[in-house]
């Protein structure tokens, strides 16, 4: 049935197809396209001698093939149309708009609002009313900042208009350094994916970037896993239609209507201004309405038998414009033509002739068409319609706008609009609005973006370990004093007693370190330095001391390996000495050379804390690993050292030449430290990660290794000056188990022993 209310001389005829099912329903279109023909073809200053109608309307479905499929229907038909209006939702209308040029007709959409149609190169002859969501993603930057939000989760129907959103909401989120995490799911497909990713909670700003019954499914699944409330934002595109959240209307009965009201309070989004009716409602616009006439005639027309059961559409006023825009294109290439004004389009082929001559391979025809719509410059329902070169309306207002609900009605509220500039955009509340109306509470909710903390040891940890390596200086220091005071003593000199220098030095160096692993410092630089100190404390203080270890167990077991020699065998200090600066400098030139890296990393102890104000604090460490070969060098260094001195421990473990060789003492030492070197060794490559128990377990070895070297060597020595103040039984129990009893006489050892406790020339590996 064509549709044309009042006659004139000749009609005219316009295509109409739009979404009348599918994802998104514009059927309530219809009524204002008819609105508008009738009060179009009542004007005399307008299409003087036409009658403007369309042919029928066409459902593209919002599918891109049943889209082409009406659109080639319309074109195959033997009434020629002179334009298109449609196809409804964008994704209906990109296929359509890149070939409806072909035809030579000029195409005007009312709800296709994709970034994508701006391509002129693309979408030759393609007008619209609607304004594109091209400044969508500024605007939501911008309320972002506005509340103190740095991160918003965003899931995305897998629909043109949607993805083309998300792009520009990245890019704008990009700009500003804010976090998205997005996730585009098929029509139709599971939304688990959104919801379960493991951090799903943590997005308490949720953005659903999709079509109303995408939009309802996702608020429904949400309301069931409890992301609702005061402490969750959800942000929808705010054109949908007045009842898209009725179970009806969506055709979804997962929700009850209740449960969907109580969703919407609360819920906010950003529109662009030009979507709606002019805000000021005295305003006489072009078609001789004011808004507030229009949304009562709509309101009325919704009512009448043939309308009723259409779906109220949000953006009617556009769908009005659209027709208006029609005519009014229409109406100037008509005048064109009249005047034989073909400026631009003289190379054409075809024939400049009246409207209704036109067919579709009159390109002079089409290409006046197109001229006059681009000329279009008229006062709409919805404001200046006027198009751009790539055939979109202007607009930089984006209206933001929240859903309240009060018993069993829902309200949409503006409460401030953005204004995007070329350098920068500005939000502002509207008069009567607030953060006090916007939020329960009067203060916008936390966005669940993770607070980063570095995670310090346990103060208990700290004191405890910081006091008992405190009393190891102490006791240093005392076994210091000793070893000076009673240096003449016989139980030290015939064991090197300067030797025992360097165990009290690096003793005191491992109890420092024990205070560089247990303290951890707030400052993430500071921590970088206690990370270096304490790798080099601990290998320099461990070297020190079991370089002495090592050296005197080798010395021993060099004598008795060497009882029999005729010639005298001499170790002199030097050697010693040499030895244990060797064992230290090549441990300390793996640890320099191996690159320490230092990385912060989650708190494996400790992943996510929520803190009594409900924010999530993610908790970290600084590790400073050398790389994984240097550590295992300086660890495989020193467990082979360890091996060295429990071969020779072992064969010595027979002799016992008191107060000389210290033979039992030292093979105590380093059996017990073969255990804390293990420990050692598994807390670093195991435990890095966890910070107290690392600091606890490694702190502990520490201790117990220092305290190790020192009382072992220094307390037999102190009961001895004490008990036996002039040494006088030093040399009375000289034992020599079966291994070296082949190879010395007792006699001999007591002999040489004495020998060097007088200060006579001397050979058994004593100092000199
Ligand atoms: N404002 C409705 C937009 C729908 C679409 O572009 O598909």
């Amino acid at each position: 049935t064509s549709v044309s209310v009042f006659k004139k001389n000749s009609s005219l005829q316009f295509g109409y197809i739009t979404s009348l099912t599918g994802s998104f329903i514009a059927s309530g279109s219809i009524p204002v396209v008819d609105l508008a023909l009738k009060l179009i073809n009542e004007r005399n200053d307008l299409l003087e001698n036409y009658t403007l109608g369309y042919t029928d309307f066409l459902d593209s479905k919002c599918s891109y093939t049943s889209s082409l499929d009406q659109f080639f229907k319309l074109v195959n038909r033997n009434a020629t149309i002179l334009a298109l209006l449609g196809c409804g939702c964008s994704t209906a209308t990109i296929p359509v708009a890149e070939i409806s040029h072909y035809w030579n007709i000029p195409q005007v959409a009312f709800a296709s609002s994709s970034l994508a149609l701006f391509d002129r190169h693309r979408y030759r002859n393609f007008f619209r009313t609607i304004i594109a969501q091209r400044f969508i993603g500024t605007a939501l930057a911008q309320l972002m900042v506005e509340f103190g939000w740095k991160q918003m989760g965003v899931i995305t129907q897998d629909e043109a208009l949607f993805q083309n959103t998300l792009v520009s909401i990245s890019t704008a989120f990009k700009t500003r350094g804010l976090v998205l995490n997005g996730y585009v799911i098929k029509t139709g497909g599971s939304l688990d994916p959104f919801f379960a990713r493991n951090d799903a909670m943590n997005f308490r700003i949720n953005k659903i970037n999709a079509y109303p019954s995408f939009s309802y499914q996702v608020l429904c699944k949400a309301y069931y896993r409890g992301m609702y409330g005061s402490k969750y934002v959800w942000i929808l595109p705010m054109w949908y239609a007045p009842d898209w959240w009725k179970t009806v209307s969506s055709g979804n009965c997962s929700c009850t209507d209740d449960i969907m009201l109580q969703m919407l309070n609360g819920i906010m989004g950003v529109v662009p201004e030009g979507f709606f009716p002019l805000e000021n409602e005295s305003i006489v616009t072009y078609s001789g309405l004011t808004s507030r006439i229009f949304a009562d005639q709509y309101h009325f027309l919704l009512q009448e038998p043939k309308y009723e059961n259409l779906t109220e559409l949000g953006i009617a006023g556009l769908a009005f414009d659209a027709v208006w825009a029609i005519a009014v294109g229409l109406d100037i290439a008509s005048k064109k033509i009249l005047f034989g004004n073909e400026t631009g389009c003289e190379k054409l082929s075809g024939e400049i002739a009246p409207l209704e001559y036109f067919n579709y391979t009159n390109k002079k025809l089409g290409c006046i068409l197109k001229q006059s719509f681009s000329e279009v410059n008229f006062l709409g329902i919805t404001g200046d319609i006027a198009f751009t070169l790539n055939g979109s309306r202007l607009d930089n207002v984006i209206l933001c706008r929240q859903y309240r609900s009060s018993g069993t009605t829902v309200n949409i509220m503006t409460f401030g609009r953005v204004t995007v500039e070329s350098q920068r955009s500005i939000f502002k509340f509207l008069k009567g609005e607030s953060n006090t109306s916007l939020w329960i509470g009067g203060s916008p909710p936390y966005d669940g973006y993770p607070v980063d903390r570095l995670h310090s040891n346990h103060i208990v940890l700290v004191v405890i370990y910081s006091l008992t390596a405190g009393c190891g200086i102490v006791f240093a220091v005392l076994c210091l004093t000793f070893n000076i005071v009673y240096s003449n003593k016989k139980v030290l000199m015939a064991n090197n007693a300067k030797l025992n220098y360097l165990i009290i030095l690096g003793s005191a160096v491992l109890y420092i370190s024990v205070f560089f692993f247990s303290y951890t410092p707030y400052n993430p630089k500071t921590q970088e330095v206690f990370c270096n100190s304490r790798s080099r404390l601990f290998s320099l203080g461990y070297n020190l001391c079991f370089g002495v270890i090592l050296s005197r167990t080798w010395r021993i077991y060099y004598i008795f390996s060497n009882i029999k020699a005729k010639k005298k065998v001499g170790i002199k200090n030097w050697m010693l000495l040499l030895i244990i600066i060797g064992i230290v400098l090549i441990d300390l030139i793996i640890i320099f050379t191996g690159r320490i890296k230092h990385a912060i990393v989650r708190d494996q102890e400790h992943p996510l804390v929520v803190d009594d104000n409900g924010r999530i604090v993610h908790y970290f460490v600084v590790i400073c690993n050398s790389s994984i070969i240097s550590e295992l060098f300086s660890f495989g260094y020193k467990g082979i050292l360890q091996l060295c001195a429990i071969f020779m421990a072992f064969h010595m473990r027979n002799v016992n030449v008191k107060a000389l060789n210290e033979s039992k003492e030292i093979a105590a030492i380093i059996y017990i430290n073969s255990i804390v070197l293990v420990m050692l060794g598994v807390t670093e490559f195991v435990l890095d990660r966890s910070h107290n128990a690392y600091a606890a377990l490694f702190g502990l070895g520490l201790l117990i290794d220092a305290t190790l070297f020192l009382g072992f060597t220094f307390i037999p020595k102190i009961f001895n000056v004490y008990f036996n103040p002039h040494g006088g039984k030093l040399f009375t129990n000289t034992k020599i188990g079966k291994s070296m009893q082949s190879k010395v006489a007792p006699e001999r050892i007591q002999d040489e022993d004495h020998c060097k406790i007088k200060n006579t020339s001397c050979s058994i590996g004593t100092l000199q």
